[in-house]
């Protein structure tokens, strides 16, 4: 078999997403996720003006092979834009090879280890009790296990809490938007929030929250012993983790589980904290760590340290990236959780999908591939708009700051 084309696919059916297909002489195709949320285009370019001329007449079934090519071959390694890219050849190749055999991609990987993929959903409110609602709305809807995240008293905007009650959205059209931040109001306000939704979800539902790296480790310590009473399923992205020598000081002060990597890209970013058993969970996914040639080494390195996997699966990663995690998901052996943040009708339409939800897990389905297709048609009906995320400035004197 060879590789006869490759396109990039640019559409923003609700958000931008990035897509990469990939044509065979034997007529078999495979699309594979290179969103890169307010980067996209960089990663579009990557993969046109230099990834793809080097495609062109290879054996799609050599995947390692063009993995090594991409990531030795550069010289210039890592990095989001570097990694978004061959994440979107490497999907696409495992979605060739699995439809030449004609199975779905998690029994190429080893087949199932489970029967369905446990997911969160975002519960989001703009104070505790309309998060207190939305939780138990989501508990109602099947799900086992939710994020809660709520505004803020005092503070304007704060991450996490969504324009609608279904679907979240961080960027913003355009330029970004300035949030502002107060760590002294949200670890005043975050366990309370945590009180009051225990007592009303009871205790059987796994809960989660996310910092998203706004903490230094003295405070992210202190939050995690606060919330010990509540029993998180985890805590997120509490410091940013390119400090990695940090999560030293927040275990030693805490057992409330701790989950790190959503922006992470490579083994390399990792691996301190999973040998040194700093983290319970690692967040790297298929579209940002590489595909799932990558996301697999990094899933038996924390295997070894009794790390689980709780990869990143917010709106921002597509439905394509979805499929593939799913598939990955259902056969990794030390699965913990998968995030789950539904897309919208109009993104569904755009990327027709054999995966489901029922009760709190998901399925990718029975598909050959990875069950993910695009309608192209359809995606050129929605071109691209320039999106950031925010910023974040804190609030008694402006200073920028992690958002
Ligand atoms: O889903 C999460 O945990 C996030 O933190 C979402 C991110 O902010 C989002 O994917 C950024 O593009
Ligand atoms: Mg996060």
């Amino acid at each position: 078999m060879k590789i006869t084309a490759a396109k990039v696919i640019v559409c923003a059916p609700s958000r931008n997403f990035v897509t990469l297909k990939i044509e065979t002489d034997e007529g078999l195709t495979g699309i594979g996720d290179a969103t890169l949320n307010g980067r996209e285009l960089a990663v579009a370019s990557y993969l046109t003006d230099h990834v793809i001329p080097c495609l062109i007449g290879r054996d799609p079934q050599q995947i390692e092979d063009i993995w090594q090519y991409l990531y030795k071959g550069a010289y210039w390694r890592r990095g989001p834009v570097t990694m978004s890219a061959i994440a979107g050849v490497d999907t696409a190749l495992w979605d060739i090879k699995a439809k030449a055999a004609n199975m779905p991609l998690y029994q190429l990987l080893g087949g199932k280890s489970r029967t369905g993929v446990m997911v969160y959903g975002h519960a989001n409110g703009k104070d505790i009790s309309q998060t207190v609602e939305e939780v138990l709305r989501y508990k109602e809807m099947g799900y086992k296990a939710i994020r809660a995240q709520s505004g803020v008293p005092g503070l304007e905007k704060v991450y996490g809490v969504g324009r609608g009650s279904m679907f979240y959205e961080p960027a913003d059209a355009d330029l970004p938007s300035e949030h502002d931040w107060s760590t002294e109001k949200y670890l005043r306000h975050t366990p309370e929030l945590f009180d009051q939704v225990r007592v009303a979800v009871g205790p059987d539902i796994h809960l989660l929250h996310d910092a998203h790296h706004r903490l230094t480790p003295i405070e992210a310590a202190r939050l995690g012993k606060d919330l010990e009473p509540y029993r998180l399923f985890w805590l997120e992205d509490t410091t940013p983790a390119e400090n990695q020598e940090s999560f030293r000081l927040i275990r030693q002060h805490t057992t409330t589980p701790l989950a790190v990597g959503e922006i992470f890209n490579t083994i390399w970013d990792c691996k301190d904290l999973i040998q040194n058993q700093l983290i319970d969970y690692i967040r790297t996914t298929v579209v940002h760590a590489g595909g799932i040639t990558h996301l697999r080494r990094i899933a038996d390195l924390a295997a070894l340290y009794q790390v689980r996997t709780g990869s990143h699966g917010a709106t921002d990663l597509s439905p394509v990236c979805m499929g593939a995690a799913l598939n990955f998901d259902l056969w990794v052996p030390n699965f913990g959780i998968q995030e789950y943040m539904r897309h919208t009708d109009e993104t569904d339409a755009v990327f027709p999908h054999a995966y489901s939800f029922k009760d709190g897990f998901m399925h990718p389905g029975e598909a050959p591939g990875h069950g993910v297709t695009i309608d192209e048609t359809l995606a050129a009906k929605y071109p691209y708009k320039r999106a950031y995320l925010p910023v974040n400035r804190l609030q008694h004197d402006g200073t920028l700051t992690n958002w």
